[in-house]
């Protein structure tokens, strides 16, 4: 009898699945059946590394099929991708029959419906969760494994990939009596997000990106022909830089950089380090191709140097921010596939995209739904627990360094005094070279609960032209506000959209007392109104994961997609498009290590034990013999 129960429940279907389920074909049933059953012993992570790369392949695929939808109807024009092939200022001519998607201003896509929950934009009220659940109490780090370089790239990331328009209409938060004495800020105003009709049945409303999605570096070359002139030096195909190796400023003090919104010194040496390497693959190339003039050197950099930007992320950032031997294999698959590099290297792109890779496959791929990042994607990436309350400044003129190349800590400088204006005429003053390796050697904070840096919630946010706004906000606040106005399902919702197993009491998500006590005063014993920001923070993680795991399968879909919908990454990734040469220098580009030391030799050689420069740069390199023996081949 015991037996059968426990064979019932175990192997049936999850009852608040089974609708989502009944919608499946018959093989993705099957395929959802397996990697249901592996969730439910929880499963997946501890398992060997080619099983666990074939459930996250199953897991892909049963994403693919069931978490894109569309949002918009607008369309463009066929165009001849031979004469468009080169990435343009403003994302259009990329998808090979569509002039438009991808461009900037088109419609955030969804990775599920819009919520159904009936919970009101103010329940509960978003400065109670901010206090209650984000508020940092201590600065909680994470260890060794991700450093504030790692932080600054996400950002410059995010900063390439994704913002919305905002509305002219304000909305005001009051902080409620309760909470008051805890918010720095009684109240605070801010733009709503624009809700433009989509024209369609299915989803009404839906919010314009106003960055390109693309993976096409617009952080540095801008969103459209004002940003991309903005940069450019118009001279063999640069982009503009100061003597010292940072940005250049206008007359107000604002970076000369295709974004600069939110900035803050750590972000802008990222731009700076990356606008250097472009200007180096426009000197390159000038000396093997001397035809080429400004526009050509100008395109066929900004295509060189988009791709090694992705290929960091994917086989460097991500494999920290994941670090198992599991996602280490998956993220090198996806680049350069089963097969490994040597063997792509040799053969080129000569079989299909598991023993091949993702990047250089015949056609792009967008599994029937128009590319576009999604409003869950931004939602996941809410990740401002990074950031830590102080930058702690490294002296690297000191004699007296350790030997695990740990240079002493000279300073240590308030964020906010680090970030906008304020925080470029600091960093000029520290340089280049002490501020990477003072990245390099500070831990960023924890994705956890109460850990949302105190100075972000009285915070000076910027406009697009990177102007100060008049009124600072409480952005932990506004984060919760900003997914509730935007559909985003509840926590709990998500999961059942992404086939992931639904919480049904606080245990399942926390074994902490201290946050069940404080979930049970703001949300009483109600799971299914858990807002997805606590969820994700609260989440207990995966060993070696930075992330939550719902987070996770977010990630899994959309960091193939950015590659494979892409047609710089498939059709024309080839010596075609990128020259000979451009092309070498990608394959040849492996870590962001790499990058530092063709511009700054010596500084990682001086400064980093590690092996990733998004690791602390004073712990132990990796372990790579740890790596099962299969797979060498593909590492
Ligand atoms: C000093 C550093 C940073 C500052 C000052 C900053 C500030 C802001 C502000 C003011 C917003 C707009 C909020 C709104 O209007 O809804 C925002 C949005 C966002 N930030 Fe940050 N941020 C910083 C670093 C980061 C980092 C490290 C991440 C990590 C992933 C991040 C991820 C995001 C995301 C995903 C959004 C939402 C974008 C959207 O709504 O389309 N930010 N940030």
């Amino acid at each position: 009898m015991a037996f059968s129960l426990f064979s019932t429940t175990f192997f049936s279907v999850h009852p608040e699945l089974r609708h989502i389920v009944a919608k499946m074909t018959p093989l993705d049933t099957l395929l959802f059946y397996v990697i249901h059953i592996v969730d439910k012993l929880d499963l997946w992570h501890k398992l060997p590394v080619l099983l666990g790369v074939a459930y996250l392949g199953i897991r892909r695929h049963l994403h693919q099929r069931y978490n894109l939808f569309h949002v918009g109807q607008i369309k463009g024009q066929d165009y001849d991708t031979e004469e468009y092939s080169y990435r343009t200022a403003d994302g259009t001519c990329n998808h090979p029959s569509d002039d438009i998607i991808g461009s900037q201003g088109t419609f955030f896509g969804r990775n599920m419906p819009p919520s159904t929950s009936q919970y009101g934009l103010l329940d509960p009220h978003p400065t109670v969760v901010a206090t209650k659940l984000f508020a940092r109490r201590e600065f909680i780090d994470n260890g060794k494994q991700f450093n504030m370089i790692a932080c600054s790239w996400i950002q410059f990331m995010i900063h390439d990939w994704i913002d919305h328009l905002e509305d002219t209409q304000q909305v005001e938060i009051k902080a409620p009596d309760e909470v008051a004495n805890g918010c720095p800020l009684k109240s605070f105003k801010f733009y709503r997000t624009k809700g433009v009709s989509t024209g369609s049945p299915h989803v009404k409303t839906g919010s314009l990106n106003t960055r390109t999605p693309w993976w096409d570096g617009s952080v540095i070359y801008g969103n459209n022909e004002d940003g991309m002139r903005r940069v450019r030096t118009f001279k063999d195909g640069k982009l503009k830089i100061s003597e010292d190796g940072l940005l250049e400023h206008d007359e107000k003090g604002i970076p000369i950089s295709g974004d600069v919104r939110n900035c803050w010194a750590g972000f802008t040496l990222l731009q700076a380090l990356f606008v250097k390497e472009h200007n180096a693959v426009c000197d390159m190339l000038k000396e093997h191709y001397p035809d080429f003039d400004d526009e050509k050197l100008y395109r066929h950099a900004r295509l060189v140097t988009s791709a090694v930007i992705a290929k960091i992320h994917t086989i460097d950032w991500t494999v920290e921010l994941l670090k198992t031997d599991t996602l280490l294999a998956g993220m090198r698959i996806n680049w350069y596939g089963f097969l490994g590099k040597k063997f792509k290297d040799f053969f080129g792109h000569i079989l299909g995209p598991i023993l091949s890779g993702l990047v250089g496959v015949k056609k792009p791929r967008d599994h029937g739904v128009p590319y576009s990042l999604t409003e869950e994607f931004v939602s996941v990436y809410r990740m401002h627990t990074l950031l830590p309350d102080k930058l702690i400044l490294r002296n690297i003129k000191s004699t007296t360094t350790s030997e695990d190349k740990c240079p002493p800590i000279s300073e240590e400088v308030p964020m906010m005094e680090m970030a906008g204006k304020n925080g470029e005429r600091r960093l000029s003053k520290i340089g280049v070279e002490q501020m990477m390796v003072s990245m390099g050697h500070q831990a960023c904070g924890a994705i956890t609960l109460w850990n949302y840096p105190s100075w972000m919630r009285n915070l000076v946010a910027h406009d697009v032209n990177g102007e100060d706004r008049p009124d600072p906000v409480d952005l932990a606040a506004m984060e919760i506000y900003r997914d509730r106005e935007r559909g985003v399902a509840r926590y709990n919702e998500f999961r059942r959209n992404l086939l992931m197993i639904p919480i049904t009491k606080w245990e399942d998500l926390t074994d902490d007392e201290d946050v069940i006590e404080v979930l049970l005063d703001v949300y009483g014993n109600d799971v299914e109104k858990l807002d997805l920001q606590v969820g994700l923070h609260a989440e207990k993680k995966i060993k070696g994961f930075a992330i939550s795991e719902t987070a996770f399968f977010i990630f899994l879909l959309i960091a193939s997609r950015r590659l494979e919908a892409d047609r710089f990454f498939t059709t024309n990734f080839n010596s075609q498009t990128y020259t000979d040469k451009g092309l070498e220098r990608v394959n040849n580009t492996e870590t962001l290590k790499d990058v530092i030391d063709r511009h700054f030799p010596g500084t990682t050689k001086k400064w980093m034990r590690c092996s990733s420069a998004f690791s602390v740069w004073d712990s132990p390199p990796n372990p790579r013999n740890c790596i099962p023996l299969y797979l060498r081949s593909a590492t």
